[in-house]
């Protein structure tokens, strides 16, 4: 798939293009990688956290995913991808759950458990939360939804819609991607997009909407983006973990008792369901989602 000149429909209005890479001196930084073998536990809290904290995103390796299960959901989605013709209006395709990938999806998702709890745990000690009871389980994942994106190579990838400006609503995102790149996060001087290189056997991890929100602010979501390539066609996978619907979620009361500076809140409680539909209503638009649950005056 892919097409010689890209059709008006996939061209993003002139006001809305962001301007990656064009201010190289500003892309100097990067986000941090973190080797979940080599570390003692309190020097993998430290990095985490502070990533978390700092970025919203961080990358980890040898973090006890089998590479082949990883290859294995990426080939799976590739080959998904070469049977549909029909592209969205963003010039990306979300490919539908489908029984070609199944098994592979399914070991993917198997195989993540253990780390993602891992990374829920050391991310609630840095809020000095030691115990994540079965209520507050279901809170910080009690959903898991799977995208199965695929990007075919572009003509003008700086012209296309692509994924705009956004972060995510999810607790924390868990998201391989192929080694193309393409994928942006908003650098921490809030102006340059720096690059979230492809590393073989690694996986992007980001604090979402809902994380920023139980964490009073603590832990950041970041807004992000991708552009396709004009060579490559990309495969990502997320994994978005996440309350369920029904769940309220507002700052954690435990870490208002216990954090000095973080006692008052400035989120209010909301619906999560609420919250996801107040995310869908709209086209993607940087960090605006939040305001929703922002208490408004917070004298
Ligand atoms: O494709 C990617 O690397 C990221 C996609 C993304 O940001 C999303 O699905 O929320
Ligand atoms: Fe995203």
């Amino acid at each position: 798939m892919g097409v010689a000149s890209l059709p008006k429909r996939y061209i993003k209005p002139l006001e809305k293009r962001d301007k990656i890479g064009l201010k190289k001196d500003h892309v100097d930084v990067s986000i941090s990688v973190i080797d979940m073998s080599n570390l003692d536990e309190k020097e993998m809290e430290t990095l985490i956290c502070n990533a978390a904290e700092k970025w919203g995103f961080f990358e980890i390796i040898n973090h006890g995913i089998p590479l082949k299960v990883l290859e294995d959901v990426k080939v799976a989605t590739y080959c998904q991808s070469q049977g549909t013709v029909k592209l969205h209006r963003t010039y990306i395709l979300t490919l539908i759950f489908s029984l070609n990938v199944k098994d592979e999806l399914l070991e993917y998702i198997k195989s993540s458990e253990v780390v993602t709890k891992h990374l829920v745990k050391v991310l609630m000690k840095g809020l000095k939360i030691h115990e994540i009871n079965e209520k507050k389980e279901s809170l910080l994942m009690g959903s898991k939804r799977i995208n199965l994106n695929y990007y075919p190579k572009c003509p003008k990838p700086e012209l296309a819609i692509g994924v705009g400006r956004h972060s995510d609503i999810s607790k924390l995102t868990i998201l391989l991607q192929n080694d193309v790149g393409g994928l942006y996060v908003r650098g921490i001087n809030g102006e340059s997009w720096v690059h979230v290189p492809p590393i073989k056997g690694a996986l992007i991890i980001n604090v979402g909407d809902a994380l920023q929100i139980l964490s009073n602010g603590k832990y950041k979501s970041v807004e992000h983006l991708v552009v396709g390539n004009g060579l490559r066609n990309r495969v990502s996978i997320p994994i978005f973990v996440g309350p369920t619907p029904n769940s309220i979620i507002a700052p954690l009361q435990d870490m208002l008792n216990e954090e000095e500076e973080h006692n008052k809140p400035i989120y209010k409680e909301v619906l999560y369901l609420d919250y996801v539909k107040h995310f869908h209503q709209k086209a993607h638009d940087g960090k605006a989602t939040i305001e929703f649950a922002k208490i408004s005056n917070t004298n």
